[in-house]
Formats: C-alpha cells, sequence, structure tokens
C-alpha cells in the first residue's frame, strides 16, 4: 500500500476562502499494479487563481482539489515510465496518484534539461503559455507601444511584461506593494509601475501615458480598474481579458458603468480567452519562453530589459 493524502474540498466556495473550504484525507492506494499502470510521488503542485471559481473550473465538493503537478514516478509497470521519470499531470492536490492510463494522465512536457522542475508549472507551464499566447495572439503588440498589466507582479502578468519588454514595448504594470512595483522597475525592466493601492489608476496613466496613450491593455484583474483602463486607451487599442481576480471572492455578479460607449468611440479590440484554445501549439510557447531563459543564463552580456526572469517560481505547496 501507498498512503495518499489529500486535500479535499469540504465546502462549496462562498465569498473569501477559508481553511474550512477544504479537509485534508488519507487514502491508501494498492501499489499490486497491472501491466501499464505507475504510482507518481508529487514534487511540486500548483494553486492558482481559476481554482477558486469552484465547479466551474472542475472542483466539486467531495474531490480532491485539482490542478496540475511535477510527480515522481516511484512504482512502475510502464516502460516509458520507469521509476524515477519525472511526470506532469493533472492529479490535483494529492501527495501520490495512481494513474492507470499514462496516456491520457499524463501531459506532454518540454525538455527541461537542467532547469529547476518547478518551472514546468510556472514559465514552462499553464501561467507561461497564458502570458505567450493570450498576449501575442490577442495583442499583437508592435515596437514603439505602450502596453499596460494589471496583476503586474504575479505569475502571468510578470511574463507578460517581460515579453512586452523584448517586443519593444514601453511597459506600465500595476501590482499590490512597493516591493512588488521595485521588482517589476529594478529586476524585470519595466518602465512603470504603480501600486494600485496608493495610486488611482487615471494619476498612473495621466503621467505614464498621456493623452490615452495606451496601445495594449493585458487584464488580470478586471471591475472597476479595468473600466478606468479602458479611458486611456488609444484609437483601435487592444485587450485582452485573461482574468479578473478582483471578483472572484464576489458573492453576485459586479454591477458598474458600462464602458460600451468609450469602446465604440475608441474603436477598441476586447477578446476574452482561456489559454487551453492554443493547446495544440503549445510548443510554439515552450521553446519561445526556453529560448529567452536560456538567453538569461548566457549571462551579464544579455541586457537586462531582454532576459525572462526565471527565478520566478509559482506559488507551491507541498504536501508531503
Ligand atoms: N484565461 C486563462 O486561460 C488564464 C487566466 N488566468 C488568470 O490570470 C490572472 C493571474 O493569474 P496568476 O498570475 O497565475 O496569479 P498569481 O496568483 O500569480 O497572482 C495573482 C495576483 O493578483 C493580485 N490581486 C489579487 N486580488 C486583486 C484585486 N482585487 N485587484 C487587483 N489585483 C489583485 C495579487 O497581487 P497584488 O499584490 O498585486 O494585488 C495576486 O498576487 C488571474 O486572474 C487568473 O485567473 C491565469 C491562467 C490562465
Ligand atoms: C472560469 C474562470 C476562468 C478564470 C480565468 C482563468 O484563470 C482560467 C484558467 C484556466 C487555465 O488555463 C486552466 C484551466 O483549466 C482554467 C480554466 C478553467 C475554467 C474553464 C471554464 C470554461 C467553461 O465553463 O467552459
Amino acid at each position: 500500500m501507498v498512503l495518499c493524502k489529500k486535500w479535499v474540498l469540504a465546502k462549496a466556495f462562498h465569498g473569501k476562502v477559508t481553511a474550512e473550504n477544504f479537509r485534508l484525507e488519507e487514502e491508501d492506494i494498492s501499489d499490486k499494479l497491472k501491466d501499464g499502470e505507475l504510482i507518481a510521488e508529487a514534487v511540486y503542485l500548483t494553486v492558482d487563481p481559476y481554482m477558486r471559481v469552484g465547479s466551474e473550473a472542475g472542483n466539486v465538493v467531495g474531490n480532491a482539489m485539482g490542478g496540475e503537478q511535477i510527480a515522481k514516478v516511484i512504482v512502475s509497470k510502464n516502460k516509458q515510465y520507469p521509476v524515477g521519470s519525472i511526470v506532469r499531470m493533472r492529479a490535483g492536490w494529492r501527495t501520490h496518484t495512481l494513474v492507470t492510463d499514462a496516456e491520457k494522465q499524463i501531459q506532454r512536457s518540454a525538455e527541461m534539461g537542467d532547469l529547476p522542475l518547478s518551472l514546468m508549472l510556472g514559465a514552462m507551464g499553464m501561467p507561461g503559455m497564458t502570458a505567450y499566447f493570450g498576449f501575442l495572439k490577442i495583442c499583437e503588440p508592435k515596437e514603439g507601444e505602450t502596453v499596460v498589466v494589471s496583476g503586474a507582479a504575479g505569475a502571468v502578468g510578470s511574463l507578460v511584461g517581460q515579453i512586452a519588454k523584448l517586443k519593444g514595448c514601453k511597459v506600465i504594470g500595476f501590482a499590490g506593494t512597493d516591493e512588488k512595483c521595485d521588482w517589476l522597475k529594478k529586476d524585470l525592466g519595466f518602465d512603470f509601475a504603480y501600486n494600485y493601492k496608493k495610486v488611482d489608476v487615471d494619476t498612473a496613466l495621466k503621467e505614464a501615458a498621456p493623452n490615452a496613450s495606451v496601445d495594449c491593455y493585458f487584464d488580470n484583474v478586471g471591475g472597476m480598474f479595468t473600466v478606468k483602463v479602458l479611458n486611456h486607451m488609444k484609437l483601435f487599442g487592444r485587450v485582452s481579458i485573461c482574468g479578473s481576480i478582483s471578483n472572484y471572492n464576489d458573492t453576485s455578479l459586479p454591477t458598474g458603468p458600462l464602458p460600451f460607449f468609450n469602446i465604440l468611440k475608441s474603436q477598441l479590440k476586447i477578446e476574452g480567452f482561456i489559454v487551453l484554445r492554443w493547446y495544440a501549439i503549445w510548443e510554439e510557447g515552450e521553446k519561445a519562453m526556453l529560448q529567452w531563459i536560456k538567453e538569461l543564463r548566457a549571462g551579464p552580456d544579455v541586457p537586462k530589459w531582454k532576459k525572462i526572469t526565471y527565478c520566478y517560481e509559482i506559488v507551491f505547496i507541498c504536501l508531503a
């Protein structure tokens, strides 16, 4: 037997998430495997904002919380994945997983070489692909353009800002602490970074993008913040709606000023997306991301603003 600890959704989310929403359970997994089966032990697993949404994101009361994890094979009757292999799968918040259908349960992942494995859940995983495809395919940034990123110090936003710099854009980020803003400017090369808890977005954008000169807005937060950013968009601006984190804890749908006239007048293109839309071409994003990470590793000769920081590792918890 292998003992698996798993975090189960005990109570549906309503308002702020508390410890009462979760329950730690134990489960015995038989290690008497059939041919083709294996058991993998979690190394890293993710806690992502979308999980808060609950059942629409696949989290059902009574089941283990879902999500991706990186795991090491500890028992195997599968020649393709011998003991010691590292796999990425959507196994959720559990320490051990019995894989009965490896082809279905194990996700393809890029060759990581000696890079930190946690990157498979960060820059080289779902958040990285969200930044790459959600920004480049929807905003189609051009050199010299002005890009605004909300949730800029998060897993997705911090990568979007760096990609925008690589494309030769002026980048303005918004984050929730002065420390995060310093990191965005000093380490990641953002041109401007504002603490949205201290500085009003209108005041910030009048300074950093005067006369409504924002070409692209990558939105992670939604709500009134986003309605205000729309007032600063240039004619034919592009807006990528990635997340709406300011509303995930709301118990009713938000109401507020309707921005449609402004969208019409500035002829904006606004598009929401779920990154899985591009799953079939993730290899393109992984290749680009890997190249940028290698350039970062190339050392100090590469200008700072041309690097993708790979030190940022998505928040993970270890149940073991
Ligand atoms: N469309 C898609 O396919 C995908 C969408 N997403 C979305 O992208 C967004 C970012 O995800 P990710 O980078 O992984 O998240 P992270 O957990 O890394 O960062 C989220 C950050 O959002 C900020 N935040 C929280 N509440 C608010 C608020 N009320 N107003 C403004 N900022 C807030 C916090 O930073 P701070 O201190 O700055 O407030 C927090 O650290 C989320 O909305 C997520 O749902 C993610 C992946 C795929
Ligand atoms: C429904 C809220 C989505 C919030 C945005 C977000 O964070 C999306 C994250 C996706 C991530 O790429 C991997 C996923 O599985 C997340 C999507 C989960 C919900 C999709 C629901 C779409 C539907 O109802 O058809």
